[in-house]
């Protein structure tokens, strides 16, 4: 039986990104503003303490979408580890393109994701191991935000399902 409550919490970020497969426009340098939605759900409300009657505070949740996407992405631009060509035009002046990318590699394997302003123009850029579709961004923030909504909410609510607005027009979920 689904669980009865569920919450939805919603941030919107800047970011730009390109998708180096796509058969068309998708494969310009372009920027989105992203509007993301975490579902949470619980069986029930807590019954004491500062969530009573709450699957999770809103404030909790909103507090940790901030950290696991707007502050590696906001005003960033998201890049496909794949893209080859897109990385060396990020490399800093004067570095081996190669050298720089690995390190990048390094930390995408350790930890699903890089980020870093050491780059050409000093620009964030967070580098991921897939295509920065809407559909592979949904399951990237489902997988980074599952946990901490279990822990903020004294494992009272899960992570049902993260959704991804490209455009007011196009969006992409991802849930488990
Ligand atoms: N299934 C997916 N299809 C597409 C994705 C995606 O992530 N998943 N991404 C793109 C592009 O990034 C593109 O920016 C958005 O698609 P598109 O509808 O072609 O864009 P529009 O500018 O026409 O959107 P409007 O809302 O009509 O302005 C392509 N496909």
């Amino acid at each position: 039986m689904p669980a009865p409550y569920r919450i939805t919490r919603r941030i919107d970020i800047d970011a730009g990104h390109r998708i180096m497969t796509h058969g068309s426009k998708c494969r310009h340098l372009h920027g989105h503003r992203y509007g993301i939605e975490a579902v949470c759900e619980a069986v029930d409300l807590h019954h004491d303490g500062e969530q009573t009657d709450m699957v999770l505070d809103f404030g909790f949740l909103k507090a940790e979408m901030v950290k696991a996407i707007d502050e590696p992405c906001d005003h960033g631009f998201i890049a496909a580890l794949a893209d080859a060509e897109l990385l060396e035009m990020f490399t800093p002046q004067g570095r081996d393109p190669a050298h720089w990318r690995n390190a990048l590699e390094a930390e995408v394997r350790a930890k699903g994701e890089a980020t870093t302003t050491d780059t050409r123009l000093t620009t964030k850029l967070t580098v991921v191991p897939f295509q920065p579709t809407a559909e592979c961004l949904a399951r990237h923030w489902f997988v980074k935000l599952a946990e901490p909504v279990r822990q903020r909410s004294g494992g009272a609510a899960r992570l049902v399902m993260v959704r991804v607005f490209e455009t007011p027009n196009c969006a992409a979920e991802y849930g488990e």
